[in-house]
């Protein structure tokens, strides 16, 4: 049970936005999508919303057509959406009362989120004194003051300095806990990886990897050998025609397995270089993406 995309194309004239893609995440899940700019992300998720209409395929929740009248759904739009000349804490209660919180519940969920986010000074503030990062801040909490149980994140770190990105990352990581399903679109891979079960990754309107973000990862085929070495290692890749990267004594290279890696180690001791330490790393979600999206 959960969210189901099947089949689904948007075209704007020549353009096809989003095409033929089909996406499932189980409720209580993290997806992250991911594509460059003009990827077809946004399209899908207003899709979702119905503020764009499908030119075919379906989206379903719990195997019912996906309604967002029907579902408690918190939507981050990736634009700003405060009302400029109002005052904080009333347009946020304006927000909450149109998700069907009363007066004093709205009221409530105001103060624990403006303090969650140090934000409690600006309550009487207009939305227009504030800064874009701050704003953002608001919008986050406009976005979650009704509990909704589908969350959906465009951009979330957006204009966010690295003090209130990290706060934001500690309330997405409560959300995770608390099994809300959420779909986060971002570029910040680093993100994506710490929350993200499930991705999603869109190239001009198709899906390019879709999955578990572990088999993404052992499909891509690749690992990170990583060697310290303060004699040069340069001879002993050149030996095995294995492209590398430097980086003062840090030498990385893409090896197919376990073995490939250990020819090296067992070769550079051959040669007599003693090495500071190795390791072997997983590919990182921004590797995948620049080879597979970018
Ligand atoms: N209202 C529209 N009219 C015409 N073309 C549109 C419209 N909305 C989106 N497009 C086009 O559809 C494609 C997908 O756009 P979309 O905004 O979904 O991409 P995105 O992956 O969200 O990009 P970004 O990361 O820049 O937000 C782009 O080529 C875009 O120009």
């Amino acid at each position: 049970m959960g969210l189901e995309i099947r089949n689904l194309t948007k075209r704007y004239g020549d353009t096809i936005a989003v095409n033929d893609i089909s996406v499932s995440l189980p409720k209580g899940q993290v997806l992250g999508l991911l594509g460059r700019n003009g990827a077809g992300k946004t399209t899908t998720i207003k899709m979702m919303l119905g503020l764009v209409q499908p030119d075919n395929g379906e989206i379903l929740w719990n195997g019912k057509p996906f309604r967002r009248d029907g579902l408690s759904i918190g939507y981050l739009p990736e634009e700003r959406g405060l009302y400029p000349k109002s005052k904080i804490a009333e347009q946020l209660r304006y927000f909450g009362q149109l998700e069907g919180m009363n007066r004093k519940l709205a009221n409530e969920r105001i103060e624990y989120w403006l303090e969650k986010f140090e934000m409690i000074e600006y309550k009487n503030k207009l939305a227009s004194e504030l800064s874009k990062g701050n704003q953002q801040k608001i919008q986050v909490i406009a976005t979650l003051l009704h509990d909704p149980e589908i969350i959906i994140l465009d951009e979330p770190f957006s204009g966010l300095d690295p003090v209130n990105a990290t706060m934001l990352g500690t309330v997405i990581e409560e959300l995770v806990e608390q099994n809300k399903t959420i779909i986060l679109s971002s570029h910040r891979m680093e993100s994506i990886e710490l929350f993200c079960e499930n991705v999603c990754m869109m190239k001009q309107g198709r899906i390019e990897v879709s999955g578990k973000l572990q088999k993404v990862k052992d499909d891509y085929g690749y690992k990170n050998l990583r060697i310290t070495s303060e004699l040069p290692l340069a001879p002993v890749f050149h030996k095995f025609n294995m492209p590398f990267e430097q980086n003062g004594t840090v030498y990385t290279a893409k090896v197919h397995n376990e073995n490939e890696g250990m020819d090296i180690i067992n070769a550079a001791a051959e040669a007599g270089i003693q090495l500071q330490n190795f390791s072997l790393l997983e590919p990182t979600l921004h590797q995948i993406f620049v080879e597979r999206v970018g």
